[in-house]
């Protein structure tokens, strides 16, 4: 009787909830929801729509939806103030099939482990589509750094370090920078693995100074990809670089160096927004000059030789050429049909959402997306690796041919894959990458 009563409720469970008894190893775990709003969802929504294009390859499609590894922190630490404080940390490892994971560690506010592990998913995209030996990674501090003392962000830095060193290393998973995050922070936490393992391993993180095994051009070398590949999309398009109007979203370490690579190329960079202010001039921003501005008080805010508009105008600016280069989800179908440029160059990670794509494609607006048009930063991080394990580097100027070379060769593959099925270049690239990291799935088997 019991028997038959279990066999009812099993059968009346399995009829419910799912077809067969692959139901249950397929069900996803709460934070891998599907209808997770988010950069996570952003990144799941990509991944469905690339699937039909994957062949016999999409029946290993589901490791794409489940980091391989995530790990949540406590960092805490003493404040100048004699108080302690906790911040939540985390390292995400979403897939190593082709290699250890590769990613930056962003420190902001409003990180989040879905942002996160967004992140390191499309790192596993963009490592695929350049084509460097590495699988996805990303981390993050949910902290504000700007309200920290040097003191107080070291004691960060060390102790988030130390709570992920159990699943970082040379060979198993290597950080670099992302937003607030810098040379400074890269030596703190190379040398804290390294006091932690006993030895001196340069080759842990990536994007350190050039005095302790950083690599000649990575400070530029996301910058200077967006320009590689935003002047020659403009080329196949027929847009000429100088005189273009180029607008710019985020400031830093990507938008400022693209900004100043396309003024360089005789473009007119007429709009800049950053965390704090937005500044126009229809005649062309002096660049060097707002780059000195902004260092100096941390800001475009308050640069003289510009008009101060409201932040939401940016999208409207007049322009040929826009880079989001600040943070996820800034063109969204509220904004995307107000957008007058002809190209968007992604400097930023998932700055566009997916209904947003279809309106730009729909208003013929070409995107460059993210996982190529910023893969210069990781392809010269690749460079610091390989320089730090043979212990020999090379010079700026081979490695700024290399990273050309490696951008172009991307780009041009991508556009084919585009040509030849009809599809955008944020679908062919992953196309590209979804092929490349599940072939290696299935040769590898079921381990990595
Ligand atoms: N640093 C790198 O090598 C790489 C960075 N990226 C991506 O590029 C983007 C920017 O990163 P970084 O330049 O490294 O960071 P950063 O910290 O050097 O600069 C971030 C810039 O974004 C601005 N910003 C922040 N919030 C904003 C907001 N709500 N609206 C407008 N601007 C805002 C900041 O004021 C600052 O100018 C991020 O999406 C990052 O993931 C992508 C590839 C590599
Ligand atoms: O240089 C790297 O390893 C990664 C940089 C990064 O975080 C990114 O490309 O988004």
């Amino acid at each position: 009787m019991l028997h038959a009563m279990f066999h009812h409720v099993m059968h009346d469970m399995a009829s419910s909830h799912a077809t067969d008894s692959l139901a249950t190893a397929h069900a996803l775990p709460s934070y891998l929801d599907p209808q997770h709003l988010g950069p996570w969802g952003i990144f799941l929504q990509q991944v469905d729509r690339v699937t039909p294009y994957l062949g016999n390859l999409a029946r290993w499609v589901e490791t794409l939806k489940r980091p391989k590894r995530i790990l949540v922190v406590d960092v805490p630490i003493h404040m100048d103030d004699g108080t302690v404080a906790h911040f939540e940390g985390y390292r995400v490892q979403h897939n190593t099939s082709r290699g250890p994971g590769k990613g930056g560690v962003r420190f902001h506010q409003d990180v989040t482990l879905s942002e996160v592990m967004a992140l390191a998913a499309w790192m596993s995209i963009k490592n695929a589509a350049v084509n460097v030996p590495f699988g996805g990674a990303k981390g993050g501090v949910r902290v504000d750094p700007k309200r920290l003392s040097m003191g107080e962000l070291e004691r960060v830095t060390r102790r988030y370090t130390s709570e992920i060193g159990l699943i970082i290393g040379p060979t198993k998973d290597i950080p670099a920078p992302d937003v607030n995050t810098n040379e400074r922070v890269m030596a703190w936490m190379m040398d804290t693995y390294s006091m932690n393992v006993g030895e001196t391993a340069t080759g842990v993180v990536t994007g350190k100074p050039i005095s302790l095994g950083g690599s000649l051009g990575r400070h530029e070398a996301t910058g200077r990809g967006v320009f590689t590949v935003g002047a020659e999309a403009a080329r196949r398009i027929g847009l000429e670089i100088a005189g273009a109007r180029v607008a710019v979203q985020g400031f830093g370490n990507v938008g400022g160096i693209a900004a100043k690579l396309f003024a360089e190329a005789g473009a007119r960079v007429v709009a800049v927004q950053d965390h704090a202010g937005c500044v126009y001039r229809e005649a062309g921003l002096d660049i060097p000059a707002l780059l000195a501005h902004a260092k100096q008080h941390g800001s475009v805010a308050g640069f003289a030789a510009a008009e101060a508009i409201e932040r939401d105008r940016f999208w409207d600016t007049p322009c040929d050429i826009l880079i989001p280069a600040a943070l996820e989800q800034q063109i969204t179908a509220a904004n995307a049909h107000r957008i007058g440029a002809r190209l968007i160059v992604e400097g930023a990670n998932g700055p566009t959402t997916p209904d947003a794509d279809d309106i730009l494609r729909d208003r013929g607006v070409l995107v460059v997306p993210d996982v190529v048009a910023n893969a210069g930063g990781v392809t010269v991080s690749y460079f610091e690796w390989v320089q730090d394990f043979s212990s020999f580097f090379w010079s700026e100027e081979e490695i700024n041919q290399r990273l050309t070379a490696i951008m172009r060769g991307a780009l041009d593959a991508v556009w084919q894959v585009a040509d030849d099925k009809g599809v955008s270049l944020r679908t062919a690239t992953f196309i590209v990458a979804c092929e490349r990291i599940l072939r290696a799935r299935d040769l590898r088997g079921l381990y990595p």
